[in-house]
């Protein structure tokens, strides 16, 4: 793969070196010689994909070779998102035995490494897991989670680290057809209690605490607390030691004090060691219908308890491998590193990998404990795809001003970087490509908790145009709300697999039919408008014009809820941010913005308000305030700059760090703080400054208040 020196494009930076030896292009041909067609490129292929959704649909599942029995029906082809079809009726699989498919024929091909970050008293050793240990680790826990009494349909909860035990637990409670769902280690006690509380999981898994830049951070003092917010606690407790129990005893010994008093009542807390099945045997994968529920997910939504996404077992399968197989060329041989947490969707992002016979790299602790930490990971342990969010590339750009960070690291082995979270500015895709790897595909790719998945993403057979996604995915029937050429809300005209089967409590789990009632109301309010029944996701874009046929890149510009519409020009906060975003503001001192709506005229009309975070010391004098208004003038318009500038102490963030305009637009133009779920959020604590800003706001334009 190259850069290309001659295309004219000035937008372009990569170009596949070989294109017609990509996975996507060999499935073209098969389809081509399948159905007699001639499809010459991407584009014509993605409009047979969506135009012939069971054939496209039924091919991957043949050309990815799943295990299973795949049946003839794929799916009513009339039917819309909103009639969330069935998919695949007559089939069974397995998720987790296609995960595992490859422990027979490569037994010593690494599957998993688990490195965690150290401390100055504790320096973790790296693991490396093969297939067959895998697989072997799978069946003692399935044999364990069966003793437990766990069967089909029940949830298995875990809360913890980044760490091989949630690999194995996923993989064991996807086997016996159990619902896996999964926080991660800094989500504080409410956040947690809110999830189970939800969802009332049988067992749960715990681990004894992470490092986190330098720091330990025990998790087993908190579980009394959890516990006792619980109204039906889990009959069943698994601490895991992540850490040597010397660094947390104090904690230990305190918690299962409290643990043992409530094991008269519920809980019974063991250690994974003693509850591991100490006997060897086969692991055996239940053969499950494609519409079996197989994780919870939750969503950050602001308001009212997190939505609890459920997913389904075919659908996450067949996806995947779209995904990380065709899509993206992963296979045997690669390893592949995605910094997240098991309380991101992008945790089973990873796992779900495991089935083009990659190694996946867990990392647990922080991304920033030296900006150089994750590029030597990549030396070291030669990784080829390399996961991370857009922020991180944002404070890495900052914190490399003038570094190159290719002449430091040797980085021969990536192949790939993959950024999701926000959108990916196009000065992040010029720092990447100037400062970190020329020849390297960038990929921008979004979907979310929603789908669990990618609607829009790399594209091995494609080329890289700045600040675009490459491509909309094969069999999503994807467009905007709004003309051609223009901004709108991403919308999938047709039905697809990886749809959610719903919220959870679903029908047949023993919950009351009152909650499940409003599980579907609430499923269909979050999205479906009217009575079209397409699918909108939430998110604000504009789909370019088509180039090297790649049927239209992808401009990511916010959430829809948190679109600005001041004068009835219509822009995402994404047009701010990514102005404010590059190192000249950073230098400045700004360290973060937010950029919402407050409603005048009687909600006629709207105003936009820019709030700034500075690091500490630095001042938002008049003088910065200019600078920041001439840049979006110049950058976007008149219309885009702010009417009102304002700095504050704490931009908030939700649990999976992703700044969040809704909440605020709301505290600014009048709703009260306890309309906002604290819990959803990182740092709650800063909702009260805000809602005193909009009150002055509100008064300063003579709104009521
Ligand atoms: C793939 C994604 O869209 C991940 C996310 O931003 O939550």
């Amino acid at each position: 793969m190259s850069t290309s020196a001659f295309d004219p494009d000035p937008d372009l930076l990569w170009t596949p070196s070989n294109a017609s030896l990509t996975q996507t292009s060999f499935f073209r041909e098969k389809i081509n010689s399948t159905y007699s067609l001639s499809l010459a490129n991407y584009e014509q292929l993605y409009e047979w994909s969506i135009s012939h959704r069971g054939a496209f649909w039924s091919s991957l599942w043949d050309w990815e070779n799943v295990i299973g029995h795949k049946g003839d029906h794929v799916v009513d082809e009339s039917s819309s998102p909103e009639g969330n079809p069935l998919w695949f009726k007559e089939s069974k699989l397995n998720w987790a035995e296609n995960q595992l498919r490859h422990h027979e024929q490569y037994p010593d091909e690494i599957a998993i490494i688990q490195t965690s970050e150290s401390t100055s008293i504790y320096t973790p050793t790296t693991k490396r897991v093969t297939q067959y240990e895998l697989n072997r680790l799978v069946g003692k826990v399935q044999r364990s989670l069966i003793s437990s009494g766990i069967e089909k349909g029940d949830r298995i909860g875990f809360w913890g680290g980044n760490v091989l035990e949630a690999v194995i637990v996923l993989l064991a409670s996807s086997s016996i057809g159990a619902i896996f769902s999964s926080a991660a280690s800094d989500f504080g006690v409410d956040g947690v209690k809110e999830r189970l509380e939800q969802i009332k999981p049988k067992i749960l898994f715990v681990t004894n605490g992470v490092v986190y830049n330098g720091v330990i951070r025990p998790l087993l003092h908190l579980l009394p607390d959890l516990l006792s917010k619980l109204s039906n606690p889990p009959e069943k407790l698994v601490m895991i030691d992540h850490l040597p129990s010397e660094l947390v005893s104090s904690s230990i010994s305190s918690s299962m004090s409290i643990i043992s008093k409530d094991a008269s009542n519920k809980t019974i807390g063991c250690n994974w060691d003693q509850w591991i099945d100490t006997n060897e045997g086969e692991t055996v994968f239940e053969k499950l219908d494609f519409n079996d529920p197989i994780w919870i997910l939750f969503s950050s939504g602001t308001t009212g308890k997190p939505k609890a996404i459920v997913h389904r077992q075919g659908g996450m399968l067949l996806d995947s491998m779209r995904e990380h197989h065709l899509a993206g060329d992963i296979s045997m041989g690669d390893v592949f590193f995605y910094y997240t947490t098991p309380g991101w969707m992008m945790f089973q992002y990873l796992v779900s990998s495991l089935s083009t016979g990659c190694t996946i790299v867990l990392y647990e602790g922080s991304p920033l404990k030296s900006p150089s930490y994750l590029f030597n990971l990549v030396d070291e342990l030669a990784i080829t795809i390399f996961g991370t969010s857009a922020k991180w590339i944002e404070v890495i750009s900052k914190s490399f001003p003038d570094s190159d960070i290719k002449d430091n690291h040797g980085l021969f082995s990536l192949k790939q970087i993959l950024s999701t979270g926000s959108p990916l500015p196009p000065n992040l895709f010029d720092f990447i490509y100037e400062k970190i790897k020329k020849d390297v595909l960038v990929g921008s790719i979004t979907g979310g908790t929603d789908i669990c998945s990618v609607f829009a993403g790399r594209n091995t057979s494609l080329p890289v145009y700045r600040g675009e996604i490459q491509s909309r995915m094969l069999g999503f029937a994807l467009d905007t709300d709004g003309p051609p050429n223009t901004p709108g809300e991403l919308i999938c005209r047709q039905a697809f697999p990886i749809e959610p089967l719903g919220f959870w409590p679903l029908e047949g789990h023993g919950f009351l039919p009152a909650d499940v009632e409003e599980a579907k109301k609430r499923f269909k309010e979050s999205y479906f408008k009217g009575d079209e029944g397409i699918w909108y996701h939430g998110d604000y874009v504009q789909i370019t014009p088509s180039r090297s046929s790649n049927s239209g890149g992808i401009l990511m510009l916010g959430r829809s809820d948190g679109v600005l519409n001041p004068g009835g020009i219509r822009f995402g906060p994404t047009d701010i941010y990514s102005v404010l975003e590059g190192s000249e503001f950073s230098e400045l001192g700004i360290e973060e913005t937010l950029v919402v709506g407050l409603m005048v005229d009687g909600g006629a009309d709207e105003k936009v308000v820019l709030f700034v975070k500075m690091k500490s010391g630095r001042p938002l004098d008049e003088n910065l305030i200019k600078r920041i208004k001439t840049a979006i003038r110049l950058a976007r318009s008149a219309r885009h700059v702010p009417s009102k500038i304002i700095q504050v102490s704490d931009i908030p963030v939700t649990l999976t760090n992703k700044r969040v305009e809704v909440p605020i637009r709301k505290l600014i133009n009048g709703a009260p703080v306890s309309s906002i779920n604290p819990a959803t959020l990182r740092n709650p604590e800063c909702l009260e400054a805000y809602a005193q800003l909009g009150e002055g706001m509100r008064r300063e334009e003579g709104i009521c208040v």
